[in-house]
């Protein structure tokens, strides 16, 4: 068998590129890799994480380091969070030796919570989505949650002699924030504006009540997203957010979808 530590190989990514072009992003997409998250509640949950992960690669050079990529995510043992993901993005671009570096994690995020009036406690899972991004000018980070929600239609229940048709909805909420803003604190955000929040585990009663608040609560997917982003423009910590909302219809077989982006 050959000895590879003794081997000498050819850096072919480290040759010369003659063509001049410089390379915005290059990197490996689509990597799983377990970690640990935390967020406000300060408690470690583990997740898996779904990561794109790129750096920008000068014009004379003909290939990035794509090992390197890996190397960083095994090496990374500290919990990720909203605060230190700028931390693993300068390690990436460092590690890469690059001057940009973009981290983009998907990754499903539980909570525990009680039922409105048994108190029962169960799990429910929400998408996060963190994409930083260092360059030149400065670090970026858009934080993503996706809520999923019910909603309840203001025209069904004025119309009807009785009952009003209803759905589950996937409320989306992107932000760039000038301060620190919680997952959580999104979730909670999106929660009280729903129709009606949605939970693991109900008991009798606490179908009852989720039945009758979403009643109380009507909301076109218009609403929806509307009332949404009046919570996000008159808090402070957020300088940009998207929000928008899929509710998927039960009396058609198909979406209704609306969408909100605001620059403060
Ligand atoms: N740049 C580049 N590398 C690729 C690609 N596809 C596969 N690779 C391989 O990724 C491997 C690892 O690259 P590097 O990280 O540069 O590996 P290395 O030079 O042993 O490691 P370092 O010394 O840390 O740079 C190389 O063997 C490449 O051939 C590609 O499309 N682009």
């Amino acid at each position: 068998m050959r000895d590879c530590a003794v081997e000498i190989l050819e850096d072919v990514q480290g040759r010369a590129d003659p063509r001049a072009i410089a390379i915005q992003q290059v990197g490996i997409r689509a990597v799983r890799h377990p970690m640990q998250f935390q967020d406000r509640d300060g408690a470690v949950q583990p997740t898996i994480a779904q990561c794109n992960m790129y750096v920008s690669l000068p014009a004379h050079l003909k290939g990035t380091h794509m090992s390197r990529f890996i190397e960083v995510l095994n090496a990374h043992e500290s919990p990720f969070s909203v605060e230190s993901f700028g931390a693993a993005v300068e390690q990436m671009r460092q590690r890469l030796e690059a001057d940009s570096a973009r981290l983009e994690m998907r990754l499903p995020f539980f909570v525990q919570k009680a039922a409105p009036v048994s108190g029962v406690k169960s799990m429910l899972d929400y998408e996060v989505e963190l994409i930083g991004e260092i360059t030149p000018a400065g670090y970026l980070l858009t934080i993503g949650v996706m809520v999923p929600v019910t909603s309840l239609c203001p025209c069904s229940k004025s119309i009807s002699e009785y009952g009003a048709h209803n759905q589950r909805a996937h409320v989306w909420v992107h932000v760039r924030a000038h301060e620190t803003i919680w997952i959580k604190d999104i979730i909670d955000l999106i929660e009280a504006e729903a129709s009606c929040q949605l939970y693991g585990v109900l008991k009798r009663p606490d179908e009852k009540y989720v039945t009758e608040y979403a009643y109380d609560h009507p909301k076109f997917v218009e609403d929806m997203v509307r009332d949404v982003a009046l919570r996000l423009r008159e808090d402070p910590r957020v300088r940009w957010f998207s929000v928008s909302s899929e509710n998927f219809e039960s009396i058609h077989n198909h979406s209704a979808y609306a969408m909100i982006e605001m620059e403060k």
